[in-house]
């Protein structure tokens, strides 16, 4: 498991270890991951043009002390310097090795820039001059490495607010922040490599958390000896509808491939005929009234994919969310309890799968406000609901009250097309059923989904049919890595 943390939590544990340590120490252990983590970078040190962007606080400098590494290897170390203010003992140290102080204009002939106007001790949108700098940082051809964070990103949530620095490698002090994990801000850090400064010991539990190959091969349900169909997990899936058959058709295809011991599928006539065709092995009732009475058994219920939103709908989420079983709430199924919240009212469980939008409907919130801040809207939205919340996007996140968000590392800009929802609505459903909690189904399911998205494109355009497709090569290559 990746954990990742504030910059409060950051800062806190920092003073804890701090006060154990003479001073400076902190900083030398970052200068040096830093400083080899450029030499890295550059392959050759001596004689390379090495350019600072210095702030005013300590995130300024570590880059000092990282370019008083570098002058002492031989590299040409020039500093920019944008604060009002700029780390003296580091200042000091840098010009001794051999460092300069120059103008921004030196940005035009680097080798590597290392970022360090701002880190953990940001406050909104960059300012003047440090938005200028980064984005003439990024306008340049010099690979850009980020000390800490990117300048520009929200440490603890990953938002930016304006000009951010775009680095080919962060390389991060002690820990993970959660912002590296969360778009927009994930998208900016490139690699992102840790240096352990002692920070360990003295962290609480972590703000956000992303799965690993290890994690999910770990978390997965596997069939034993004993298990039947039955045993291993039935899942039911209430989707599509005359008008809208394709998502029956994909969600059932991606509970199918993610191990339900049976998929049973219930809908009208139209649908029920596309699910017959393309799931041989589905079990299907077809519907002639909204009733889940002669579905049959099972362990949990996907409900929403395709169903429409009008009094078919409502009957059927009514009766799937009285029941004790748990529910993944998706599509259609999300406009349905929008409009009457009451039905979410449950003690068993309940996983829901909003993009943005749907997530603003259900919370009466602004689209645009939950994609700038996607980790706060889906922790405060499943708080407010009392569900499981799966915030589909660019980075997928998982959210249920008292526990970390679940940030998903896996996908591909290739998954946004139409029907890939639906098919990860079949995967959570299928892992539900097998007897995972939402937390766990939801973050898995992603993991998976995106896995399988990867495979599935390979660097092309892929159809939501493809992802499914890709779902069991995607739990063959996750657990042969592990
Ligand atoms: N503590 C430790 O043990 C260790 C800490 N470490 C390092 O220290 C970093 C944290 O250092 P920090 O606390 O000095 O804050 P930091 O991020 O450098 O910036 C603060 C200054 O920036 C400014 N500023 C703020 N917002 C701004 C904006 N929007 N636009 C423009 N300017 C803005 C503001 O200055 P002002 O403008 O008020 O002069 C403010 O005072 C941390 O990320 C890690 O790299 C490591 O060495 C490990 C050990
Ligand atoms: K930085």
């Amino acid at each position: 498991m990746r954990t990742a943390y504030t910059a409060d939590q950051i800062r806190a544990a920092e003073h804890t270890l701090m006060a154990t340590l003479p001073p400076g120490t902190l900083m030398q252990r970052a200068a040096a991951g830093l400083a080899a983590a450029c030499a890295a970078l550059l392959g050759k040190v001596y004689g390379s043009r090495v350019v600072l962007l210095v702030g005013s606080g300590d995130n300024g400098g570590d880059a000092l002390w990282a370019g008083e590494r570098l002058a002492r290897r031989g590299a040409r170390v020039a500093a920019v310097l944008a604060g009002a203010k700029t780390h003296e003992a580091g200042l000091a140290a840098f010009l001794r090795a051999g460092g300069r102080v120059a103008e921004r204009d030196a940005l035009g002939t680097a080798d590597l820039v290392v970022d360090g106007l701002v880190g953990i001790g940001a406050s909104g949108a960059l300012r003047e001059p440090y938005a200028g700098l980064a984005e003439e940082a990024n306008a340049g051809r010099a690979p850009v490495v980020a000390v800490d964070v990117p300048s520009g990103v929200d440490a603890s949530t990953g938002r930016v607010e304006g000009a951010a620095v775009r680095a080919r490698l962060t390389v991060t002090m002690g820990a993970l922040k959660t912002g590296l994990l969360v778009d927009p801000g994930a998208a900016r850090t490139g690699r992102v490599e840790l240096v352990d400064i002692g920070l360990g010991p003295h962290l609480p539990g972590p703000d956000v958390a992303a799965l690993t190959d290890g994690d999910v091969a770990g978390l997965l349900p596997r069939p034993g000896n004993e298990s039947d169909k039955y045993r291993r997990g039935v899942l039911g899936v209430l989707a599509g509808s005359d008008l809208y058959t394709g998502a029956a058709v994909l969600a059932v295809g991606g509970a199918l491939r993610a191990g339900a011991g049976m998929v049973r599928y219930a809908g009208p006539a139209e649908p029920v005929a596309q699910v017959r065709a393309a799931w041989p092995e589905a079990v299907i009732t077809p519907l002639d009234r909204p009733s889940i009475e002669d579905v049959g058994r099972v362990q949990a219920w996907v409900l929403g994919p395709g169903l429409g939103t009008g009094d078919w709908a409502h009957e059927l989420a009514a009766q799937v969310l009285g029941t004790h079983l748990p529910v993944l709430v998706d599509a259609d199924g999300l406009s349905v309890v929008a409009g009457d919240r009451s039905l979410l009212r449950r003690s068993a469980p309940t996983l829901i799968t909003p993009h943005a939008g749907e997530l603003a409907r259900l919370i009466r919130a602004g689209r645009e406000d939950i994609e700038a801040a996607r980790l706060e809207h889906a922790r405060a939205a499943a708080a407010e609901l009392g569900v499981t919340v799966l915030l589909k996007g660019s980075t997928t996140v998982v959210a249920e009250e008292s526990r970390p968000v679940r940030v998903n590392p896996t996908g591909t800009s290739w998954l946004a097309t139409g029907g890939t929802g639906d098919v990860l609505s079949g995967v959570a459903g299928a892992l539900l059923a097998q007897g995972l909690g939402p937390y766990d189904a939801g973050s898995c399911a992603a993991y998976l989904h995106g896995l399988a998205g990867r495979l599935a494109a390979d660097g092309a355009p892929l159809a939501a049919a493809d992802v499914a497709t890709a779902v069991p090569a995607a739990v063959r290559a996750l657990t042969a890595r592990t």
